[in-house]
């Protein structure tokens, strides 16, 4: 089956041929899954349906070529990150094409962020590469040398809201470290994650060392992390899908990084009244809805000061209304569809739900009114509703990871606080106001694993990034993914 995208004369691509990468072999399998294109509703691919013999074969491809991949010096792995990275430029358009296609979303988002980002990935991580992680310390009589070794196998278990974005930011600085892979991209959205493996193939990367499996969670990667041969799993999706993989890796000592939902906060303090309301107002709009709310960053409850709720709620939901939903390859589309019908179906419920526990909806809660084309689309409008109490309320308090966001008063900053640490998520959150120890009184308080103040999604890849409590365990990014992808290992020479 072909997909509507066409990539240029010389591309490496050809993405109507979903298949499993394995052993440096792209490969078939007896069953196939739909991939439905979320704007359309209709099937645009099929996959692999991988079972526990495809699984096997991936995870024994990548053991053989462990020790080799493991021996390579840290500056050639580097190179090889420099070469996809360039490869990914390459394609980049094309890229961004098959990832609106697959995801629904808008183009503006994918050509300008997510595949830009996707290629930046291994090029910061090729760049971290500098060896100053071993150490020494001297005694008497002996040095001892700490050196980073690579763990081994890696599963890379990663969702459908970011796809390649989130696969190539633990593909990078897995590769650098010198473990070999078995990656599975959600079922939802393999195209991208099908073309990285062309795109690895093309730049010679040794036979073994980046698989890819894909099919369903529980055929496919329940196996995969389940298997005896693989050392470190990173999984990012969701907190119910998180608590099963730990179970099953946890028991067998795997090194474990679970990047898992959100229900994160904007407090908004009514002193960002006086000189930053605008750009306020715009990026809470876009923390709200960025992706139709699919990115566990997005801030899903606003909090706003009493004194200045109402201006709040009348520019903000003007914001919402001037998005232009609709047609996703169309560049000035800012909001594209859902990434499947169950999806749609889960959220529509919430804003049910909102209904029956008393919450008012400001703006949206309905199918928008597109073209014939999109008729069977999954789409939904970007919905604000107020009136829920935002300690108990389940719309208020439980991950929905879709175009809702809920709208509540504080008092002052204690009750900001005790609001914002009244969920069992705690992944980022965000402050504005332009009192700084205000700021820093409250950021201190806040019970996440980041927080951005009078900004948002303001990315650096240096820092540690991840969540506590429901939202997950571990740190990636910078050192921390150095840290996570090898184990320290200490050697005592005696003179
Ligand atoms: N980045 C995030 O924070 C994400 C959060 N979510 C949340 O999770 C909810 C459910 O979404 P799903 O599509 O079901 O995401 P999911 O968490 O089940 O899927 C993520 C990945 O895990 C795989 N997977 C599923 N079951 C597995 C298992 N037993 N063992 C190993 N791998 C498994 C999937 O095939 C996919 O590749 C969403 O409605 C949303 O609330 C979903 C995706 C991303
Ligand atoms: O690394 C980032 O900038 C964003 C990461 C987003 C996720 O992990 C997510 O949406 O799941």
């Amino acid at each position: 089956m072909t997909t509507a995208t066409k990539c240029s004369s010389d591309s490496v691509l050809t993405d109507g041929d979903v298949r499993n990468y394995i052993n440096g072999n792209f490969v078939s399998t007896a069953d196939t899954i739909d991939d439905f294109g979320p704007a359309t509703g209709t099937v645009i691919a099929r996959i692999p349906r991988s079972q526990q013999a495809d699984v096997d074969n991936a995870v024994a491809a990548a053991k053989s070529a462990y020790p080799e991949w493991k021996a390579t010096p840290v500056a050639v792995r580097a190179e090889y990150l420099h070469k996809i990275c360039a490869a990914i430029q390459k394609e980049a358009a094309h890229l961004a094409e098959l990832e609106t296609l697959d995801c629904g979303k808008p183009i503006s988002l994918t050509s300008q962020v997510e595949i830009p980002r996707a290629a930046l990935n291994f090029k910061f991580f090729a760049e971290f590469a500098t060896g100053d992680e071993t150490q020494s310390h001297e005694m008497a009589d002996a040095v001892n040398i700490t050196q980073r070794a690579p763990v081994g196998v890696a599963a890379l278990i990663t969702p459908w809201n970011l796809p390649l974005y989130l696969l190539t930011w633990k593909v990078a600085p897995a590769l650098l470290c010198g473990n070999t892979i078995v990656a599975k991209p959600s079922e939802l959205t393999p195209l991208t994650a099908n073309a990285l493996a062309q795109i690895i193939h093309s730049v010679g990367l040794p036979a073994g060392v980046f698989n890819l499996v894909h099919g369903y969670g529980a055929e496919c990667g329940g196996p995969l992390v389940g298997h005896e041969d693989v050392s470190l799993v990173s999984f990012t999706g969701g907190t119910a899908t998180g608590k099963l993989v730990a179970a099953t890796a946890a028991p067998q000592f795997k090194k474990l990084s679970l990047e898992l939902g959100g229900k994160n906060a904007a407090i908004i303090f009514k002193d960002c009244e006086n000189d930053d309301w605008d750009n306020m107002i715009a990026t809470t709009v876009r923390s709200s809805f960025l992706n139709s709310g699919q990115v566990c960053l997005c801030c899903s409850r606003i909090l706003v000061e009493e004194s200045v709720y109402d201006r709040f709620v009348t520019d903000f939901v003007k914001g919402v209304e001037a998005l232009r939903i609709g047609r996703p390859l169309d560049k000035d589309t800012t909001t594209g569809a859902l990434s499947s019908r169950a999806h749609v179906e889960k959220v529509r419920s919430y804003i049910q739900l909102a209904k029956e526990e008393g919450g008012v909806i400001l703006t949206g809660g309905v199918i928008p009114d597109l073209k014939e084309e999109f008729a069977e689309g999954f789409w939904l409008k970007p919905t604000v509703i107020a009136g829920l109490d935002p300690r108990t309320s389940r719309v208020a308090t439980e991950e929905i990871f879709g175009p809702v966001v809920t709208i509540h008063t504080f008092k002052d900053a204690a009750d900001a606080v005790d609001i914002h640490n009244s969920v069992k998520y705690g992944l980022a959150g965000t402050l504005w106001t332009s009192n700084l120890k205000q700021a820093h009184a409250v950021s201190r308080q806040m019970h996440t694993g980041m927080v951005w103040v009078n900004t948002w999604l303001h990315r650096d890849l240096r820092v540690p990034f991840g969540g506590v409590m429901a939202s997950g365990v571990g740190r990636e990014g910078g050192k921390h993914s150095l840290e996570f992808f090898s184990e320290l290992k200490n050697i005592c020479f005696k003179y």
